[in-house]
């Protein structure tokens, strides 16, 4: 196959970058399965964040799309273009990981030439794109400064713009705020989505990190045992999900699961689903409980309660109503919130 990729560049700067195709994906390493034939589009230009728990198989996804690895069945497309042939440097793909894998010898100004050296990029160009994504990414004045003399925040801004230079047509994000603390992945997550309007490149991200899905991508796909269970927009996954293990992943605390629908109502055969904003105190409803635990969390108190028959159900509740361990509750189901499943299959109904 003759030549790379190259990222298209439109008239205002911006690469709308190219669409990716997965079509039938499999791979497994010895006797472990980690994909078993993922279908997934992304088109052009598009946010798309993978969830699911640890060993879902989403860093694998992405080193097939890289090229770091190759898939035991399946095909990879980028901008139409099956790259399984491909090298990774041929790709045109720019891959960004959690551990931020910067030359800690080297400058951060010689981070971000380096590649570019090696592309033999011509030096006026190659200095141009690293000031612009120094810019881009708020690390101008970083540019001396070598890896060991910067906050796991800084290195971090330096992985990604040196992803930014090469002006890839896709992106790949693997984890890239896992490292960070609570309160500077949430400035990053907002500084991630403001350069992605920017840029317009398509981009995966992957994340285990279910509050990050929700906010950072278009599109959720969420991923278990090497298959994709759901993808839509946040807010449709969120609302509807397609079983109980997506139901259960996303949300926090998790959906309550009421086998045979019990306290909840419903026929025996199912699994009643009721989120716990969709659970409420109410002095006349008609589910009597203890309070067992309440975690209170300034703007909000999250109430574990034991039912009459034992159930336990979490509800998110006002934190200043002062409900204490053993205070007798009742409780309301919010009319048209309940979700229901198939108690053999897990599937919705
Ligand atoms: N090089 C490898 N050799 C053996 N097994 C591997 C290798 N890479 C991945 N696996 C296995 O494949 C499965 C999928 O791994 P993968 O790293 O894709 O999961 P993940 O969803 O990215 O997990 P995490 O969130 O923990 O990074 C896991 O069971 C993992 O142990």
């Amino acid at each position: 196959m003759s030549g790379g990729l190259t990222g298209a560049r439109n008239g205002d700067g911006r690469s709308g970058g190219a669409g990716i195709r997965l079509e039938k994906l499999s791979k497994s390493y010895g006797r472990v399965r980690a994909l078993d034939g993922v279908d997934l589009d992304v088109p052009a230009g598009e946010l798309v964040t993978l969830v699911g728990p640890s060993g879902s198989g989403k860093s694998t996804i992405l080193r097939l799309i890289a090229g770091l690895d190759r898939p035991d069945g399946g095909r990879v497309l980028v901008g139409g273009q099956d790259v399984g042939e491909l090298p990774p440097h041929r790709r045109s793909v720019a891959m960004v990981f959690q551990d931020y894998a910067l030359y800690p010898h080297l400058s951060v100004l010689e981070n971000l030439l380096f590649g570019m050296r090696v592309r033999k990029v011509p030096r006026a160009e190659a200095r141009r794109r690293a000031h612009d994504a120094a810019a881009r990414l708020g690390i101008s004045d970083l540019l001396e400064r070598h890896p060991d003399q910067m906050s796991g925040g800084q290195r971090q801004r330096v992985a990604l713009a040196r992803a930014v230079v090469r002006e890839p047509s896709v992106y790949l994000l693997d984890e890239p705020l896992a490292s960070l603390d609570a309160q500077l992945r949430i400035t990053t997550r907002a500084d991630l989505l403001a350069l992605h309007r920017q840029l317009g490149t398509t981009t995966v991200h992957v994340t285990h990190d279910q509050a990050e899905a929700m906010t950072l991508g278009d599109r959720v796909v969420v991923v278990h045992e090497g298959r994709v269970r759901q993808e839509g927009p946040p807010q449709e996954v969120y609302d509807e999900p397609v079983d109980t293990f997506v139901a259960r992943f996303l949300g926090s605390p998790p959906m309550n699961l009421v086998a045979g629908g019990g306290v909840l109502g419903g026929e025996p055969e199912t699994i009643v689903g009721l989120r716990p904003e969709d659970l409420a105190l109410d002095a006349d409803g008609p589910i009597e409980a203890s309070a067992e635990a309440v975690e209170t969390l300034g703007n909000e108190a999250v109430l574990l309660a034991r039912c009459l028959d034992g159930t336990r159900l979490t509800a998110r509740t006002e934190p200043r109503l002062r409900i204490r361990p053993g205070d007798a509750v009742r409780l309301r189901a919010i009319p048209g919130r309940l979700h229901r499943f198939d108690a053999g299959t897990g599937r919705r109904l």
